[in-house]
């Protein structure tokens, strides 16, 4: 089943425009949304969240259309960003006695769940937390209304490495219970741990849209010393070039999707961390 169906979704800013995306998310896979600083990925999450004016496009939440049912669709969306930031003298208690009347599911008990596995007390005020406990605390809160699709930006990037692998252990428990899940991070081992797919934008538009696995299994990372050794026919199929320093030596790197033209020896799996960097970092080798 499809949750979320974003069809040629356009915004133009002055100096920036998210061009023509579109894609699917189906129940119960995690999708990490992945791109530089600046590619567009809080534009596209704003976007497909009602909080900017679009200039085209389509966006379909559990097969209906978000513009005309919004009221009813965000009983099943939770929407995370930095955690919580507004009314910082409140205490959270209160914030969420106010919350919880929005959501016909509010689940105390899971609530109460929660606080207690991410330590939180709720006698505090937003002003009293942490980054990391801000953000433990919107995501509370949004796994508490038993939202069937999480929009998370960045969920992961304030918290410690213990926090972020018992969020990414709740993430794989919620799949498991059906949940879809979308967030961007710049953190991209949490995506190799957790993600079914990959969302990749570079420079407002959709480079990738794919399986994690089969994305990796797309490139193998070749590594030479000189560029000048190589075959007219593998300097074709060295793409995303990049000079790197190892052990004071220094070698180019590249993709391929012609692994077979290059000697066992230059060949190795590509992880997606280095598949970014070479994509954004590359050097044209041929013209
Ligand atoms: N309100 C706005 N008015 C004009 N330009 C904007 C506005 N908001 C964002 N932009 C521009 O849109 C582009 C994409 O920004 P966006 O925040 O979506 O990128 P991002 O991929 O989320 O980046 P990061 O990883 O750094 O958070 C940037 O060039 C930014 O300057």
């Amino acid at each position: 089943m499809t949750v979320l169906d974003v069809t040629a979704l356009t915004k133009y800013y002055p100096t920036f425009q998210l061009d023509n995306i579109s894609f699917q998310l189906a129940a119960g896979t995690i999708t990490g949304f992945v791109g530089a600083n600046g590619a567009g990925k809080s534009t596209t999450l704003k976007a497909i969240l009602g909080l900017l004016n679009i200039d085209h496009g389509q966006i379909t939440y559990f097969s209906k259309n978000f513009f005309h049912n919004q009221t009813a669709i965000k009983q099943d969306l939770a929407f995370v960003d930095g955690g919580i930031t507004y009314f910082p003298r409140k205490k959270l208690r209160t914030l969420t006695d106010t919350t919880a009347r929005f959501y016909a599911n509010w689940d105390a008990q899971r609530y109460q769940t929660y606080l207690e596995k991410f330590q939180l007390d709720d006698r505090k005020t937003p002003h009293e937390l942490s980054t990391g406990m801000r953000i433990k605390y919107a995501l509370a809160v949004a796994l508490s209304h038993h939202a069937k699709l999480l929009i998370l930006d960045e969920p992961t990037s304030g918290l410690d490495p213990v926090s972020r692998d018992e969020l990414l252990t709740i993430f794989l428990d919620l799949k498991a219970q059906g949940v879809t899940i979308l967030f961007s991070t710049h953190i991209i081992s949490d995506l190799q741990q957790c993600a079914d797919n990959i969302l990749y934008l570079h420079q407002g538009k959709l480079l990738f849209d794919a399986p994690l696995t089969e994305l990796l299994a797309r490139y193998q990372l070749i590594t030479i010393t000189d560029p000048a050794d190589l075959s007219q026919a593998q300097k074709q199929a060295f793409q995303y070039a990049k000079a790197e320093q190892v052990n004071g030596q220094k070698l180019w790197r590249g993709l391929t999707q012609q692994p077979d033209l290059f000697p066992d020896s230059q060949r190795s799996a590509v992880d997606l961390e280095t598949l970014m960097v070479h994509i954004e970092r590359s050097v044209a080798l041929v013209n």
